[in-house]
C-alpha cells in the first residue's frame, strides 16, 4: 500500500534550515511528518501557518497565496492514454498526486525511495473545469481592487512547459486571461477619470517625472511609432497570410476585450478632480539579459538586440533602466502594447509546447492617482509569465534551446532559493537571513515586492499528463515551499514609497511644497551606489563587530560545506549503489543469455543429427523398396513354382530309369520286333512309349521352367548384390556424417571453453566491483572524517581585518565574502 505525503500546511510543514528545500526529498517529509511532535521548529512554523489568515492581518502579515491551476486534457492527450487519474482532487483547497506507470516516482518509491502518493494544499484549487472569468473572481480580482486604491503586486505563474501558463495570464481572442480582466477592471474604474495629458511619467521604480512640451511630444512620436509598427507588421503578416487574421503562434496575440464585459462593482471614494494616468512597460528576461519587448527587433539577421540593466533606485528598488514605458488611455491600446510586445517574445517550438516560451516576460501597469497638478501616489501590478520549469530531457532539447533551458532553470532555482530563505524570514528577521535576490535578474526585480512593496501571489500550473508527472510533482514540491512564505508589508506605507516628481535630469522639482531648483544628485548607476553603500557599510563597522560578522559568516560557510559533503557523499552512494545495482543486473543478464545460448546450440545440434540419421534410413529404405519393387515375386508363388520343378525333375529321373530297364530305346524299335513279340508286351511297349514320350515332354518343359527360374534366381542375386553395394554406400555416407556431427561436437565443446572463460572474465569484474565499492566507502568515510576545517578565506580574511596594517579592508572582505558565499551556492543544485 502506498503511503501518503502530506504536504499541507495543516499536515506537515518542511522544516529545511538551508535554501536547499525544493530538494526535499520524500522521504525527509515522511520523517517530519511521523516527527511531527518531537521538533519544535515544525510545531511552532505550522501555528504561524496554520493559525495566521490568508488574507491581511493587523500586523500586515499576509501567507503568499498560492492558487492551483490544472489544466483540461487535449483531445491528442486523451487520445495517448495520458489520462491516468494522477491528479485526485480531494477538496477545493487540497489535491492528491498519484504517480502512474512507469514514472520516476514509481520507481523510486518501489525502491523504497520516496512515495508514490502526495498530498498538497493551496489556497485555492481551480479544476479543468473552471473557465476564466472565474478563475479571475477567485484569485487575483480582489488583488486589483487593492492595486486601484494604491497598492502594489505582482503576479507570476509557474509550471511546467504546455502547463497553461501563458494561456493563463493572457488567455485567446475568446477568452481572455488574467491579465486582459485585470486591464478592464482597472479601466471600468478609471472610466471618465483619465489624465489626458502625457506631462506626467513613471521614473525609476515609484518616482514620477514632471515632462516638458518637447518631451511629450515625443512620447506621443514613440507611441504612434509603436503603433504604427504593429499596424506594419499585421499588414505584411496578412499579405503573407492571404487574409486579415493573426495568426501569430502566441495564444495572445489576438487578444481583444470583446468578450470581457466592464466591471462596475469596485467602489470609487475618489474625489471628482482625481485623475488617473495609466502607462504600461513589456519586457522579458531571456538568457540572463533584459529586453524591452516594446522596441523594434532588429531586422538584419546579425544585429542583437540591445539588453537593458537592472539597477537600483536610492530605495534599494530594483528598476530596468531605458525601458519603453508607454501611455494608454483606453483597454483597446494597452491590449495593443500587449500584442507587439508578444511579437517580440522569445518562444519557441519544444517537444512538448508547440509555442513554448523560452523567456520570463512581465506586464507592468502603472497606475498615477493624480489631483490636480500632484501626484498623490503610484501603483504597480505586474503579471509575470515565467518560462517552463521542465528539465533539458522531457523536452529533448539541444543547443541554443539547451542553453535557454539551463538559464530558465537557474533563474527558477535562484527563485526557488530566495523562496525557501523567506519562508524562514518572517520569524528570523534578526538573525539576519541571507536571501540571493541579487543572484539573478529575476530574482532582482521581484525583491522589493517580496521585502515588503507589494504583495505577491503564485499561480501553479499544471496538466495531468502521465508523461510529465515527474516535472509536476517537482513543481508542486517547490509551490508547498512557496506556500509557507509570509510577506511581511508595513500597514501605512514607508516615506520613500510616496512618489516624487522629479525632472527630466531626475533632480526632485518639489521639496516642501515648493520647486527645488537646487536638485540633488541622487540617483546613481548601480555601481556607484552598490559600492558606496557597501563601502560605507563596512567602514563605519567597528572592529569587533566586524570580527562577529567574520565569525557568523564563517559558521555559515563551515555549515555550508559541511552541508555540501553530505549530500555529496549521499550522490555517490546513490551512484555507487545504482552501478552496483545495473553490474549486478547486466551480470545475471549475461550468464542467462550464455546459459540459453549453450542449450540452444545442444539442441540446435542434437536435432540435425537426428535429421541426418532420418535421412540417410530413408534414403536407404527408399532405394531398396524402389528396386525390390521392380522384381518383386511373390514367396508362395516361388516356392509353388519350386515345388513343381522338383516334382518333374523327379517323375523324370523315375521315366528314365524306367527306360533303362525295359528295352534299349523305344525310338529302335520296329513294327517287325513289335510283332514277334508276343501281343500283349507290344501293346505294353506303344503304351509306354507314350508314357515315355509325355514324360519327355514334361521333362523338357520342366528344364525349360528350371531354367526360367534360375534366371530369376540369378536376376535376384544380382539384386541382392547391387543392394548390398547401396546399403555398403549408404553406410559410408553415414560415416561421413558422423565424422562431420563429431566436428559440430568438437566446436560446441570449443565454445563451452569460451563460455567458462566469458564466466571467469565475469568473476574478475565481480571482484572489481567490490572493490570499487570498497573504495568508495572508504572514500565517504574519508570525506566525513575530513571535519579539519582547513584554513581557507576566511581565516585569511579574518586575520586582515585583525590586523591593521592590512590594506582597503573593506573591500577585500566584501569581495571574499561574495565569492565563498557565491561559491557556496553554487554547489547547490536546485534541480
Ligand atoms: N485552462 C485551460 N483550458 C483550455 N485549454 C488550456 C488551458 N490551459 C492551457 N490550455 C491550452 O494548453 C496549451 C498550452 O498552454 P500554454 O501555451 O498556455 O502553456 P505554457 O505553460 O504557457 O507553456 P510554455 O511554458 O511552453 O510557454 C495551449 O494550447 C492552451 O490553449
Amino acid at each position: 500500500m502506498s503511503t501518503l505525503i502530506d504536504l499541507t500546511c495543516e499536515g506537515t510543514v518542511l522544516v529545511h534550515s538551508d535554501m536547499d528545500a525544493m530538494e526535499s526529498t520524500c522521504n525527509e517529509l515522511h520523517v517530519c511528518n511521523s516527527h511531527k511532535g518531537g521538533l519544535s521548529d515544525i510545531s511552532t512554523i505550522s501555528s504561524i501557518v496554520s493559525t495566521q489568515s490568508e488574507t491581511t492581518s493587523n500586523s500586515g502579515q499576509h501567507q503568499l497565496k498560492v492558487y492551483l491551476r490544472v489544466r483540461p486534457f487535449s483531445k491528442e492527450e486523451m487520445s495517448s492514454n495520458e489520462d491516468q487519474g494522477c491528479v485526485i482532487f480531494e477538496s477545493t483547497q487540497t489535491v492528491l498526486l498519484q504517480a502512474p506507470r512507469g514514472s520516476a516516482t514509481l520507481k523510486s518509491s518501489e525502491r523504497g525511495i520516496g512515495q508514490a502518493m502526495h498530498k498538497f494544499s493551496f489556497s485555492q484549487i481551480f479544476g479543468p473545469e473552471v473557465d476564466q472569468a472565474n478563475f479571475f473572481d477567485g484569485t487575483i480580482k480582489s488583488q486589483v481592487h487593492d492595486y486601484l486604491e494604491g497598492k502594489n503586486a505582482l503576479i507570476f505563474t509557474y509550471g511546467v512547459t504546455n502547463a497553461g501558463k501563458t494561456h493563463t495570464i493572457q488567455g485567446s481572442h475568446k477568452d481572455p486571461g488574467l491579465l486582459p480582466r485585470a486591464l478592464d477592471v482597472i479601466f471600468s474604474h478609471i472610466k471618465g477619470k483619465l489624465y489626458d495629458q502625457m506631462n506626467l511619467k513613471p521614473y525609476l521604480s515609484s518616482d514620477v517625472q514632471f515632462l516638458d512640451p518637447s518631451h511629450v511630444k515625443l512620447e506621443k512620436n514613440e507611441k504612434a511609432a509603436l503603433f504604427a509598427l504593429l499596424k506594419e507588421e499585421d499588414d505584411q503578416r496578412s499579405k503573407a497570410d492571404g487574409s486579415l487574421a493573426n495568426t501569430s503562434s502566441s495564444s495572445a496575440s489576438s487578444l481583444s476585450f470583446s468578450s470581457i464585459s466592464y466591471d462596475q462593482t469596485v467602489d470609487s471614494t475618489d474625489a471628482a478632480s482625481e485623475k488617473f494616468s495609466m502607462w504600461v512597460s513589456f519586457y522579458e528576461v531571456y538568457n540572463e539579459a533584459v529586453y524591452d519587448l516594446l522596441q523594434p527587433v532588429p531586422s538584419a539577421k546579425n544585429k542583437k538586440r540591445s539588453a537593458l540593466r537592472v539597477c537600483e533606485d536610492k530605495t534599494g528598488n530594483s528598476y530596468v533602466r531605458d525601458l519603453k514605458c508607454i501611455n494608454v488611455q483606453n483597454s483597446e491600446e494597452a491590449c495593443r502594447i500587449l500584442k507587439i510586445g508578444n511579437k517580440h517574445r522569445s518562444a519557441a517550438s519544444t517537444k512538448l509546447n508547440q509555442s513554448s516560451s523560452r523567456s520570463h516576460s512581465i506586464f507592468t501597469i502603472k497606475l498615477l492617482k493624480i489631483d490636480g497638478s500632484q501626484v498623490q501616489r503610484i501603483s504597480e501590478l505586474s503579471l509575470c509569465d515565467l518560462a517552463g520549469s521542465e528539465r533539458c530531457n522531457k523536452t529533448k532539447t539541444f543547443g541554443e534551446r539547451l542553453k535557454e533551458a539551463g538559464n530558465i532553470n537557474n533563474s527558477l532555482l535562484i527563485l526557488g532559493k530566495c523562496i525557501a530563505a523567506l519562508r524562514h524570514h518572517h520569524s528570523d528577521r534578526m538573525k539576519n537571513n541571507y536571501i540571493p535576490f541579487r543572484e539573478s535578474k529575476l530574482t532582482r526585480l521581484f525583491q522589493s515586492v517580496f521585502c515588503g512593496k507589494g504583495r505577491a501571489c503564485m499561480i501553479v500550473n499544471i496538466n495531468q499528463c502521465a508523461s510529465t508527472y515527474d516535472e509536476t510533482l517537482h513543481v508542486m514540491k517547490f509551490s508547498a515551499v512557496a506556500k509557507q512564505v509570509v510577506q511581511i508589508i508595513p500597514t501605512k506605507p514607508l516615506e520613500h514609497l510616496a512618489p516624487r516628481l522629479v525632472g527630466r535630469d531626475g533632480k526632485p522639482l518639489v521639496k516642501n511644497g515648493i520647486i527645488d531648483g537646487e536638485a540633488l544628485e541622487c540617483y546613481l548607476s548601480e555601481e556607484e551606489l552598490l559600492d558606496e553603500d557597501d563601502e560605507a557599510e563596512m567602514s563605519i563597522l567597528p572592529q569587533e563587530d566586524l570580527l562577529n560578522v567574520i565569525d557568523n559568516l564563517k559558521e555559515k560557510l563551515l555549515a555550508e560545506r559541511r552541508r555540501n559533503l553530505v549530500q555529496e557523499i549521499e550522490i555517490r552512494k546513490e551512484m555507487g549503489d545504482a552501478m552496483l545495482q545495473q553490474l549486478m543486473e547486466s551480470e545475471e543478464l549475461r550468464s542467462r543469455q550464455m546459459a540459453e545460448l549453450k542449450e540452444s546450440y545442444e539442441e540446435k545440434l542434437e536435432n540435425t543429427f537426428e535429421l541426418y540419421k532420418d535421412a540417410l534410413k530413408d534414403h536407404a529404405y527408399q532405394c531398396a523398396l524402389e528396386r525390390i519393387e521392380d522384381e518383386y515375386v511373390h514367396a508362395d508363388e516361388f516356392f509353388a513354382e519350386q515345388q513343381k520343378t522338383e516334382e518333374l525333375k523327379r517323375k523324370l529321373v523315375e521315366a528314365e530309369h524306367g527306360l533303362q530297364s525295359s528295352a534299349p530305346h523305344p525310338a529302335v524299335v520296329t513294327m517287325e520286333s513289335a510283332s514277334q513279340c508276343s501281343p500283349e508286351p507290344v501293346q505294353e511297349t506303344a503304351a509306354d512309349f507314350e508314357r515315355y514320350q509325355i514324360l519327355y515332354d514334361a521333362k523338357c518343359a520342366a528344364e525349360n521352367l528350371c531354367k526360367k527360374k534360375e534366371e530369376i534366381i540369378n536376376s535376384l542375386e544380382n539384386k541382392i548384390e547391387e543392394l548390398s553395394e547401396t546399403l555398403q554406400e549408404a553406410g559410408e555416407s553415414f560415416m561421413e556424417k558422423s565424422a562431420e556431427i563429431e566436428a559440430l561436437q568438437k566446436s560446441l565443446a570449443g565454445q563451452g571453453l569460451e563460455i567458462n572463460r566469458l564466466q571467469r572474465d565475469l568473476a574478475e569484474k565481480d571482484t572489481l566491483v567490490a572493490s570499487l565499492t570498497e573504495e568508495l566507502a572508504k572514500l565517504s568515510k574519508g570525506q566525513t572524517n575530513q571535519s579539519k576545517p582547513r584554513r581557507g578565506l576566511l581565516a585569511n580574511i579574518k586575520e586582515s581585518v585583525t590586523s591593521p596594517r592590512r590594506g582597503p579592508l573593506s573591500r577585500t572582505l566584501r569581495k571574499s565574502v561574495r565569492a565563498a558565499s557565491s561559491s557556496s551556492a553554487k554547489k547547490m543544485p536546485f534541480h
